[in-house]
């Protein structure tokens, strides 16, 4: 297990009267308790098909094969798609330096891009600056039916024909979406099998908030070359204990449940992740969607919210010490201790930082999320934290099983359906409308 989980600095009992009181933390983790017990009835029923992802491996050889196809001969490679559609694999992508301040912009060929949100200068620029003749597509939705993938969706195919490419689409376009279901449209699927594209199916069971460890994340990692194997190793790990019967307290994913369950009951209404890692930035950003519409329903929820670190540190790290006490915290660390650029002695001594002398940048970053994490306690802020130490494959596997089981207790133990986002639909049936009033 690469994943190592304290709640010590979360508790009154350690950090004051600002903390979570063990009795909340208690009456959660009965509730958990009781929220296992519907896992595993969910696991042997066969109703929670993620909770068999894990193990499976007979779909692996198929992704591998969707991704030699996108990857032969491309220069470029373009996921479309939206939410759960996206940010599963932007998160995989960025072992590879996908989105990396800096470092992506030095990424191997193919180049993936993942288009997830729709702004009309960013698609014309990039529509502009892609080869085209060397660019591969795919259009990820797990209904067919959003309208912004429909949209980036037909702005390729027409700018294919612009350029003279639109004789061939199924040569350099995928589709990932469900089977066509009796009596219902799918729309990407209406627009993309005439030209006879071919479609990945996405797993009908699965919700695309939790659709990481299927194609639909899995695929873009397969095109950049990571091992989609290991992928499901990890998430395995973090799902060990619960096959073993584990108690909530002794299963990681579910303590961390009860501890937000707590939060919740206390008063915190706010849940910050905050990462301290380039690397974990786009994992933040898909946590902030598991989190928020899984358990943002029926009045109930706890506002996600995306930090990394060192840099928001100096953002966010007054309010977080300093404003209002209802958050929970989370600080994710990996273990960067010893790595990165020497600090010269003779430079670091001009600059007026003797002790950064014969250090590396990773020291700094190591010391600082430990500050980070002490202060906040020390100012009576529950925190919790999280490690790894090494960010692979196998790490963020874990990490994404983790925090989906995690939210899936959560959202049993409150009382709410962790599967569904009704509220968003109001939106987008408006949206649809002021577009066709012009
Ligand atoms: O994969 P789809 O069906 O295009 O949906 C994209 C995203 O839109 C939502 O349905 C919310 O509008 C998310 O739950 C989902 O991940």
């Amino acid at each position: 297990m690469a994943l190592q989980q304290s709640i010590d600095l979360a508790l009154d009992t350690n950090i004051g009267g600002g903390g979570l009181p063990q009795a909340a933390l208690d009456e959660a983790l009965g509730l958990v308790d009781q929220a296992m017990k519907r896992l595993a009835e969910d696991d042997s029923s066969g109703r929670l098909p993620l909770l068999h992802m894990p193990r499976t491996s007979d779909d692996l050889a198929s992704i591998r094969e969707a991704a030699a196809f996108l990857r032969d001969d491309a220069t470029d490679v373009v996921f479309l798609g939206t939410g759960g559609s996206s940010l599963g694999g932007q998160t995989l992508a960025q072992l590879k330096d996908y989105a990396v301040p800096g470092a992506g912009r030095f990424t191997e060929s193919p180049r993936v891009h993942f288009l997830d949100n729709l702004d009309p200068i960013t698609f014309d620029r990039i529509l502009h600056k892609l080869p085209l003749s060397s660019t591969k597509f795919v259009s990820i939705s797990k209904s067919g039916g959003t309208g912004e993938t429909l949209m980036q969706t037909i702005a390729v195919l027409t700018a294919l024909e612009k350029a003279g490419l639109r004789a061939h689409p199924k040569d350099v376009f995928l589709g990932l979406s469900e089977p066509r279901k009796a009596g219902a449209r799918n729309a990407l699927r209406d627009l993309l099998e005439p030209e006879e594209v071919r479609f990945l199916e996405h797993h009908t069971g699965i919700g695309g908030r939790y659709s990481v460890l299927t194609n639909v994340g899995l695929l873009p990692a397969a095109v950049l070359g990571l091992d989609i194997a290991a992928i499901r190793q990890g998430a395995a790990e973090a799902y060990e204990p619960f096959r073993n019967g584990a108690a909530a307290k002794d299963a990681p994913a579910a303590l961390g449940a009860a501890l937000n369950v707590a939060a919740a009951k206390s008063g915190k209404g706010i849940a910050v992740a905050m990462a301290y890692a380039d690397r974990m930035e786009r994992f933040t950003r898909w946590w902030v969607q598991l989190w928020a519409e899984s358990i943002g329903k029926d009045g109930h929820g706890t506002q996600p919210v995306a930090a990394i670190g060192p840099v928001d540190q100096h953002s966010q790290l007054q309010l977080y010490l300093a404003g209002p006490n209802d958050k929970l915290f989370t600080v994710l660390t990996t273990g960067v201790a010893g790595k990165g650029p020497l600090m010269d002695e003779r430079l670091a001594k001009r600059a007026g930082e003797p002790g950064f002398g014969a250090k590396r940048i990773g020291d700094l970053v190591a010391a600082q999320g430990r500050a980070t994490a002490d202060t906040l306690a020390r100012n009576g802020r529950p925190t919790r934290q999280i490690h790894v130490e090494t960010l692979n494959e196998r790490a963020v596997g874990e990490l994404l099983m983790h925090f989906m089981l995690e939210t899936i207790l959560a959202g049993y133990a409150l009382g709410v359906d962790p599967f569904d986002q009704p509220a968003v639909e109001e939106g987008k049936i408006l949206a649809k409308q002021y577009l066709a009033q012009g």
